[in-house]
């Protein structure tokens, strides 16, 4: 790193989802994360920098914008981070420009605060470069607020269960000292020492398990227009139960766990199970309009409903459903407006957890994840593009030979046998791929400029690897088809015709690393390009425009087929013998398989840099080569782009 870097202030980004607790009967149980965000976005000035710090400064937009305070001492987000460092011996925050945009409205059981407390101790995570565990991140969050379905939900993301620790009695008395003292509210006339030695967080205090969750479920959050505080609506429940009210929502929760992650999800099993009664029933009195909504609203009148309960401490009502959600929406509106009770509406999904720097980041963090996802059992199950096998056999059957060429380094070589064997079994080097080229692209070293001055052209040199077009080249591939249009336009380069197949935001814009904006990240290109007047959506202007000489759209493996009796009739061969019947028994198992492109779940940024796009399209792209020296048969170079 320069000098130069190292005075610039950093910049990132922390995103949390709002949650809905409890689902019914999981009082300070379950928790479930919905698409709903509180966003930080955080500028931090360094002291050895030659440009001068400001003091810390809060702004806010979005909502409780009016409500919250601004002082990095009052503001929760804020005395949370401190907290955290503070515990970690860094007594105060690093000058920092804050800005907070804020989605979850505050106080209706959305999770407004648990989401202010996860980006707290992220906040300090970040500027504290603590490093910290998930598991450790989890137990400051629960040092402030008490019960763990929110925060966790919010952290991690998803479905969750979760339990606080028995905690030796010694320990106990650590977690249970007062929030005030793990949260000081600053008097005005409070000295530089006050509240510096904060309790510290003791280890593990809490555990969760993440359930499956059925894909085709999304949330309705019917939002009265009012706050009800948590700790308002914990006052009115009692404390102690009937053993027969606990064993209803035990039995409940019990299927409930399962019944959500069940595709198709029974509407039977989950309206009953999602029933409660240890915290419902009381706060009916807080929320008019409760019983009714919970009852008049079933499977049975409304179609696609699958449950509906308080979402956390209310006033919101959390409907989940498959599908009439407008209908239920309109249903809940007017039984609340009988009462008197205005409402508004969203339609959420069930989202991943809390992230720094979402989306892809910048080109390094997003090296970062494409290496967790090389890693997980998500990339290990990805299955090719329907149609691919049965093509790919069929050009084979023609006379051409296929090879695969693939960006993975060469200790990838395991799992991507395993994989090309499993998808197309008895396939490497028989019946379909001649061979797999490993270019090693991600491992290959890029020059970053050591300023970022996105408007300063640092020329192509940025690149020390060997492109697609080159490696084609060097192997005399007569068609390269591939999904991303650099890799195709390498090819035209070289005289290589090319299939440029789908239609991914990939293969219309170029992904080219040429001038230090394309090293930002995707906030700070965004901030970059509205400031030189260029919007919100600066990257439609990256769009390449068709025909381009050398290189063919197709959207499918039925086109690439047609190709060749088209524009491709000239590399096009003669087919040779008809292959042995055993072929055509493997061709018809493998029909089975062959059918969807993995997705996971991506930024912001439809894939602002290139190599982002094997984190939701790892499948398999074909390129077109021809060999054709008499005796052997021809070539057809087959690229697997990630
Ligand atoms: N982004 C934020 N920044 C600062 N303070 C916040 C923020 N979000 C919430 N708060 C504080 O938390 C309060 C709301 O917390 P409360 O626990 O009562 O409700 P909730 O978290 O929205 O609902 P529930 O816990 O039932 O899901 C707000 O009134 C505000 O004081
Ligand atoms: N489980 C808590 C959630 C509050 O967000 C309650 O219902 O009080």
């Amino acid at each position: 790193m320069t000098s130069t870097q190292r005075t610039q202030p950093r910049k990132f980004v922390i995103r949390v989802p709002a949650t809905s607790a409890n689902i019914g009967p999981g009082f300070d149980v379950v928790g479930l994360s919905l698409s709903l965000y509180l966003t930080l976005t955080v500028t931090v000035y360094h002291h050895s920098s030659s440009i001068s710090i400001p003091e810390s400064v809060i702004s806010y937009s979005g909502e409780g914008a009016n409500d919250v305070p601004l002082d990095i001492y009052k503001n929760l987000t804020t005395r949370v981070a401190l907290y955290v460092l503070r515990c970690h011996d860094i007594q105060k925050l690093p000058s920092i420009i804050l800005h907070v945009h804020n989605e979850i409205p505050f106080g209706r059981g959305l999770g407004s605060s648990g989401a202010a407390v996860i980006a707290g101790v992220l906040l300090a995570n970040a500027l504290g470069n603590l490093n910290l565990p998930q598991s450790r991140l989890l137990d400051f969050a629960l040092m402030v607020e008490r019960h763990p379905d929110n925060v966790t939900a919010a952290l991690v993301g998803g479905f969750v269960g979760s339990y606080l620790n028995e905690l030796e009695p010694a320990t106990m008395e650590a977690v249970s000292v007062p929030l005030s003292e793990v949260l000081p509210e600053y008097p005005p006339d409070a000295g530089e020492d006050w509240g510096k030695s904060p309790p510290m967080a003791p280890l593990n205090i809490g555990h969760y398990v993440r359930f499956g969750w059925a894909k085709e479920i999304r949330a309705l959050a019917i939002i009265p227009r009012f706050e009800l505080s948590t700790a308002k609506a914990r006052e009115v429940l009692p404390l102690f139960y009937s053993r027969k009210d606990l064993v209803f929502n035990m039995q409940r929760l019990a299927v409930l766990t399962t019944a959500l992650g069940q595709s198709p999800p029974d509407p039977g099993l989950i309206y009953e199970a999602m029933k409660d009664r240890v915290h419902q029933p009381y706060r009916k009195a807080l929320v008019p309009g409760l019983p009714e909504v919970t009852s008049r609203i079933t499977p049975q009148t409304h179609k696609g409903l699958l449950g509906i309960c308080l979402s956390g401490a209310g006033p919101t009502i959390l409907a989940l459903a498959t599908e009439g959600f407008e209908n239920i929406a309109h249903d809940a509106v007017q039984i609340f407006g009988e009462r008197g009770v205005e409402v508004d509406w969203k339609i959420l999904n069930i989202v991943g957890g809390s992230e720094v720097n979402p989306g892809w980041g910048t080109p390094d963090q997003t090296m970062i994840k494409c290496n967790l996802f090389y890693k997980s059992e998500e990339f290990k199950n990805v299955s090719p593009i329907s149609g691919a096998y049965n093509s790919l056999r069929k050009l084979k059957f023609e006379g051409f030979q296929l090879a695969v060429l693939t960006a993975r380094d060469k200790d990838m070589k395991d799992l991507t046998e395993t994989w090309i064997e499993r998808w197309y079994p008895g396939g490497l080097l028989k019946d379909v791929f001649e061979t797999v080229y490993y270019s090693e692209d991600f491992t290959k070293t890029r020059e970053i400029p050591s300023a970022v001055r996105a408007d300063e052209l640092v020329g192509t040199a940025s690149e020390s690897r060997l492109d697609k077009g080159e490696m084609c080249k060097n192997l005399q591939a007569r068609l390269l088809i591939d999904d991303a249009l650099e890799n195709v336009r390498d090819c035209a380069g070289v005289a290589v015709p090319a299939l440029l197949f789908g239609d991914y935001d990939w293969g219309n814009r170029l992904s080219v690393f040429r001038t230090t904006k394309d090293f930002l990240s995707f906030e700070e290109r965004k901030e970059y390009e509205i400031n030189q007047g260029n919007g919100m959506e600066w990257w439609m202007h990256d769009t390449v425009g068709f025909p381009l000489n050398g290189i063919w759209k197709v959207k499918d493996w039925q086109q690439v087929l047609e190709w060749f009796e088209g524009p491709g009739k000239h590399i096009k061969r003669n087919p040779t013998e008809p292959i042995a019947k055993k072929n055509e028994k493997v061709a018809a198992l493998l029909s089975m398989y062959c059918d969807r492109v993995a997705k996971v779940p991506r930024g912001p940024e439809p894939c602002l840099q290139s190599r982002a796009r094997i984190l939701y399209d790892p499948k398999m792209n074909p390129i077109v080569r021809p060999t054709p020296p008499p005796i052997r048969a021809p070539i057809l170079g087959l690229i697997l782009e990630y």
